[in-house]
């Protein structure tokens, strides 16, 4: 939980005590002799206490100053002032955002000002009552119209109210226990009456939403991980996921398979990313939810890491990988190709375990020789039979030779997924729009639904539910969404290199189509001299960028040298 937000919950828990003690105090003071008109009227100015701030403060400095003005010399008034003016200005340093600790410090300045004016001269010398008057209406109005204390009153209002309110949503007996009130809305912790379940309140989100009088879909309970009669219950105000998440481009982060991968923005504005490496991923939602939106998110981050080869299944021909094709490792747009490929894959992953059994070792750690494969299936309810035994083996065996698997489905029921073991061993679930609620479960598994993981209700394409080892509560996010530009870009500039010829291969073909197959003759015919860059964008007819990734990759492999700018075979 970030600074400011302890900070606000701080401030709402003193605010609940407060209120608890006041509404204790003015009990007494009912029941006692105390005239019952005066309790309300304090009752009112005080529920009001944050509307009339501004007339409380001019009252105040009227106050004090005819006190100060009667008691004090000019030059302690000027200290008093003075004082008041530095302890304020750094007090307002509490304030997160720089226009509401602007606001504060212009305030403070005028309010020291006219106060210690006000203290010399005295509060009723013209034209201070008129100074006052009009400058305290002019400060009142940013006051009166900010968002967040106006939200922030809301809540406390809410929570007041709660105890009473509750029982027409069947959670008699509740109370809540502390607020955070955030840009979006505010997230309560709540006790329930003992006896009560977390998994009763949770049923209950809809009503909660209606005795709250906010927009349908807007409450969100959840269990307490701590404590089975604690509820936390999340109330989104304006919906931030509204917005579409453009996507923010790799930034200074050089991608890689062993980082997590940026999904999009959650709710509360961070950021949502999810770690691929050893794990496999299951994305389900219906047609339009924004399943490709999604796999697209995954490839802009994977396909420009040099530790990770990706291959790609687009059985609707290809719609939707097709612009990746460049930068995909292999990609099958037809059931046979796809069983072609899943089978390359099997026995990548067994060459590989043969590998790390020589060598002693338990883990493939990705490289940029020793990348990591990450297998991408589009519509994988559209593979032949055939393939789903292949899928099935590489979904058990392929974490630790970092052979992972991502598949974007509408409904994973056990019939899509085949018969085996694969979708148990999925280990990243993200959820998308769903028509029935018993696909929330089929995505995210048994029970999710009644625990609070409910995606029927989204309405706008790219929003999910992520659920992982770092991912346990049901925080709605949105996908980025990556234009075709950016497809394009990303997939022309990363273009995945061509498979490295054999190390015995010192042949220089006579008419090779192949630029890596050039590549390699252009240096072996060079000799000891080398050859420079130039001349092997020549040789091969590829870009500098494409020559320096290859040069690069047979350097990472041991196969070439550079001295001096040019480049030379290893014999
Ligand atoms: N994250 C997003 N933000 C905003 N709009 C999105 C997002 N993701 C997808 N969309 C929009 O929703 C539409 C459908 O998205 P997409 O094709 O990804 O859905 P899908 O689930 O893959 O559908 P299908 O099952 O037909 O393949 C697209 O036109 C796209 O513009």
């Amino acid at each position: 939980m970030s600074r400011v937000h302890i900070r606000e919950q701080r401030r709402m828990s003193r605010d609940m005590r407060k209120m608890r003690r006041y509404m204790r105090k003015s009990m007494r003071r009912r029941t006692r002799e105390g005239p019952r008109g005066i309790g309300a009227a304090a009752g009112i100015f005080w529920t009001y206490r944050s509307e009339l701030a501004p007339v409380y403060t001019m009252i105040s400095l009227t106050f004090s100053a005819s006190v100060a003005h009667r008691m004090w010399g000019t030059g302690a008034i000027i200290v008093v002032a003075l004082f008041c003016l530095v302890g304020g200005s750094v007090a307002a340093r509490r304030y997160d955002r720089r226009n509401e600790r602007g606001y504060a410090r212009v305030v403070l300045f005028l309010a020291c000002g006219w106060w210690a004016a006000g203290a010399i001269t005295g509060p009723g010398h013209p034209p201070l009552p008129t100074i006052l008057m009009l400058g305290g209406a002019c400060a009142a109005i940013p006051w009166w119209a900010h968002r967040r204390r106006r939200s922030r009153v809301r809540v406390e209002r809410t929570i007041r109210a709660w105890p009473v309110l509750a029982e027409d949503a069947g959670l008699a007996g509740s109370r809540v226990m502390s607020a955070v009130v955030d840009a979006f809305g505010y997230t309560a912790r709540v006790a329930l009456r003992r006896g009560m379940s977390a998994r009763t309140a949770i049923g209950r989100s809809d009503e909660i939403a209606s005795m709250l009088g906010v927009r349908p879909n807007s409450v969100r309970v959840t269990a307490d991980p701590d404590r089975e009669d604690h509820v936390i219950v999340r109330v989104t105000e304006t919906d931030p996921l509204a917005r579409v998440a453009q996507w923010p481009g790799h930034g200074d982060i050089t991608p890689t398979i062993t980082e997590p991968v940026p999904l999009g923005v959650a709710e509360d504005g961070t950021v949502v990313a999810v770690s691929l490496l050893r794990r496999h991923a299951l994305i389900g939602g219906v047609v339009g939810s924004g399943k490709s939106g999604l796999v697209n998110a995954i490839l802009a981050s994977l396909v420009p890491a040099a530790d990770v080869d990706v291959w790609g299944i687009d059985l609707k021909g290809g719609m939707e990988l097709g612009p990746w094709k460049k930068a995909l490792g292999k990609l099958a747009t037809t059931p046979e190709e796809a069983v072609l490929l899943l089978a390359d894959a099997r026995d990548e992953l067994t060459a590989r375990a043969r590998e790390l059994a020589a060598r002693g070792e338990r883990t493939w750690h990705p490289t940029r020789t020793r990348q990591a494969l990450v297998i991408l299936i589009d519509e994988f309810a559209e593979l032949p039979g055939e393939a789903l035994d292949i899928v099935d083996s590489i979904a058990r065996l392929g974490r630790a030779v970092a052979v992972t698997l991502v598949i974007a489905t509408q409904r994973p029921t056990q019939e899509v997924m085949g018969n085996g073991a694969t979708r148990s061993q999925m280990d990243v679930r993200v959820a998308l729009r769903v028509r029935e609620r018993a696909d929330t479960d089929l995505i995210l598994g048994a029970g999710a639904y009644r625990s609070g993981w409910r995606t029927d209700g989204f309405s706008l394409p790219g929003a999910f539910l992520l659920l992982d080892p770092e991912h346990n509560t049901p925080i709605p996010s949105r996908a980025y969404l990556i234009s075709d530009e950016t497809v394009a870009s990303i997939a022309g500039k990363f273009v995945a290199p061509i498979p490295l010829p054999p190390a015995s291969d010192k042949q220089h073909p006579e008419q090779s189509e192949d630029p890596q197959e050039a590549l390699w003759a252009a240096l072996v015919d060079a000799g000891p001299d080398g050859v420079a860059v130039p001349d092997l964008v020549t040789a091969t007819g590829r870009s500098r960028r494409w020559v320096y990734y290859a040069l690069h990759q047979l350097q990472d492999a041991g196969r070439v040298a550079t001295t001096d700018g040019r480049w030379r075979a290893h014999e």
